[in-house]
C-alpha cells in the first residue's frame, strides 16, 4: 500500500525550498520508494484561494497522510487582516491541533564544513549536535482564555500559560526516550522562579526521571539556557521544553548551525505520523529570488523518512549528499563565505540530488 505524503508549499520561499525537497523525495520514489506526492493549500496560499488558512480539504488530506512536508506560511500580505483566525499561522497551528502533533523535534547539528558559517568561534560549535524536545500543542500557544477587550475603558491584552500533567508527561517521555538513545542527558528548560505551570513541568519532570535512571535529567531557567546556548552549546545533549520557549530557543540555535536556513523538524503524534517542515518562516524579505536555503526542507525529507516512513538508510543518504555538496564548497547567500561558492536555491537542490543519486 503506497504511504501517502501531502506537500503544502506554504508562503513566501515555501513553494521555491519545497521544489528542491520533492526532488529529492521523487528519487526515493523512482529508485522504489512505495509513495504518493499531493500537493495542497495552506496558509495565505489557502486563505487566498479558499478564504481559510486551513482549508477543509487540505486538513481532509492532511488526516489521510502518512506524512506531510511544509515549506512555510505567512507574510506582509496577511499581516493585517481584521480576523484573526484567518491570518496564516492559524493554518499551521490549526494542522497541529488537528493532528494532535505535540512531539515537535529540532535537531541543531553543525555540518563540519560550516563551522566558518556559524556566528560562533569554530571551537565553541565545532561537533555541535543538539536535539530540541518542544511541546507544539498545549501551552501559550493554545490557553484559554485569550483575547483582547475594553476594560475600564481601555483595552486589554491577555492569553494563558496551561499545562496539565498529562501533557507535561507525554513530551517528557519523548524527550527522556530520545535522550536514552543518545547521550543519556536530558535538560529541561522552565522557568519555575517564576511561573506556576512550569513548577508543574519541573515536578513532572523530576517523577519521570525514575522510570530512567540512566538518563541524567537537569533543570535551567528558560533565561540561562538561552545565554548557555551561546556561551557553551556542547553542553547540551537533549533539551526538553515548553511550546514558545521552545520557539525561541530553537531559532537561537539554528545560528549554532550557520543559518537558520540549516534546521529542519519533525512534529509527530502519538500514531507516528508526522509533519516536516524547516524551522525557519517564509522569509519574505528574500521570497522570489531564487536566494533561499533549501536544505533545512531537504534535511526535513530525510527526517520524514527516518520518523514517518521507517527508511533510515534513505535518510542518511540525504543527509550525507549534504554533507557531499558542502564538501564541494557549494553554498547559497546565507551560508557563503570567501572561498565558497555562491549557488541558487534551485542549483542547491539540483546538487544535493545529484549527489543523493550516486551515493
Ligand atoms: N513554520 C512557519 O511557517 C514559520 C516559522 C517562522 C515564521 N513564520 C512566518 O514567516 C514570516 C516571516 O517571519 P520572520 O521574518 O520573523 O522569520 P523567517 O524565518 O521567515 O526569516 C528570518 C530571517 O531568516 C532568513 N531566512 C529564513 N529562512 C531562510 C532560508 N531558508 N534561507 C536563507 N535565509 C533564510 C530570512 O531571510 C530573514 O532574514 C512571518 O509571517 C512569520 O509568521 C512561519
Ligand atoms: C509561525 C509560528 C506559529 C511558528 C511557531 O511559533 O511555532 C514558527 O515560529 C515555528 O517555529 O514553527
Ligand atoms: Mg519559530
Amino acid at each position: 500500500m503506497s504511504r501517502k505524503i501531502l506537500v503544502l508549499p506554504g508562503d513566501g520561499i515555501g513553494p521555491e525550498i519545497t521544489r528542491e525537497a520533492v526532488k529529492v523525495l521523487e528519487a526515493c520514489q523512482q529508485q522504489g520508494l512505495d509513495i504518493v506526492i499531493e500537493e495542497g493549500l495552506v496558509g495565505g496560499a489557502g486563505y487566498d484561494a479558499h478564504g481559510e488558512p486551513l482549508p477543509t480539504a487540505t486538513l481532509e488530506r492532511a488526516k489521510a497522510s502518512d506524512a506531510i512536508l511544509l515549506g512555510a506560511v505567512g507574510g506582509p500580505k496577511w499581516d493585517r487582516l481584521e480576523d484573526l483566525t484567518k491570518r496564516p499561522e492559524k493554518g499551521l497551528l490549526g494542522l497541529r491541533k488537528h493532528l494532535g502533533l505535540f512531539g515537535n523535534l529540532r535537531p541543531a547539528i553543525l555540518y563540519p564544513q560550516l563551522a566558518e558559517a556559524s556566528s560562533l568561534k569554530p571551537e565553541v560549535v565545532s561537533g555541535l549536535d543538539i536535539m530540541i524536545v518542544r511541546e507544539l500543542t498545549g501551552g501559550i500557544y493554545f490557553g484559554q482564555p485569550r483575547g483582547i477587550e475594553e476594560r475600564d475603558g481601555e483595552r486589554v491584552g491577555f492569553n494563558t500559560y496551561v499545562y496539565s500533567e498529562s501533557e507535561i508527561e507525554r513530551i517528557g517521555r519523548v524527550a527522556f526516550e530520545m535522550a536514552r538513545k543518545r547521550g543519556k542527558k536530558l535538560c529541561s528548560v522552565d522557568k519555575a522562579n517564576v511561573l506556576e505551570v512550569t513548577i508543574l513541568w519541573r515536578e513532572v519532570m523530576e517523577r519521570l526521571a525514575l522510570e530512567y535512571p540512566d538518563v541524567e535529567l537537569s533543570h535551567m531557567y528558560v533565561d540561562n539556557a538561552a545565554m548557555q546556548l551561546v556561551r557553551a552549546p556542547k553542553q547540551f545533549d537533549v533539551i526538553v521544553t515548553g511550546n514558545m520557549f521552545g520557539d525561541i530557543l530553537s531559532d537561537a540555535a539554528a545560528m549554532l548551525t550557520g543559518s537558520i536556513g540549516m534546521l529542519p523538524s519533525a512534529s509527530l503524534n502519538e500514531s507516528g505520523q508526522g509533519m516536516y517542515e524547516p524551522c525557519h518562516g517564509s522569509a519574505p524579505d528574500i521570497a522570489g529570488q531564487n536566494l533561499a536555503n533549501p536544505l533545512a526542507t531537504i534535511l526535513s525529507v530525510a527526517m520524514m523518512l527516518r520518523y514517518s516512513l521507517d527508511q533510515p538508510e534513505l535518510a542518511a543518504r540525504i543527509e550525507g549528499a549534504v554533507g557531499k555538496v558542502l564538501d564541494d564548497g557549494l553554498r547559497t547567500a546565507d551560508i557563503a563565505y570567501p572561498g565558497t561558492r555562491r549557488v541558487t536555491t534551485a542549483e542547491m537542490g539540483d546538487a544535493v540530488l545529484t549527489a543523493f543519486r550516486r551515493v
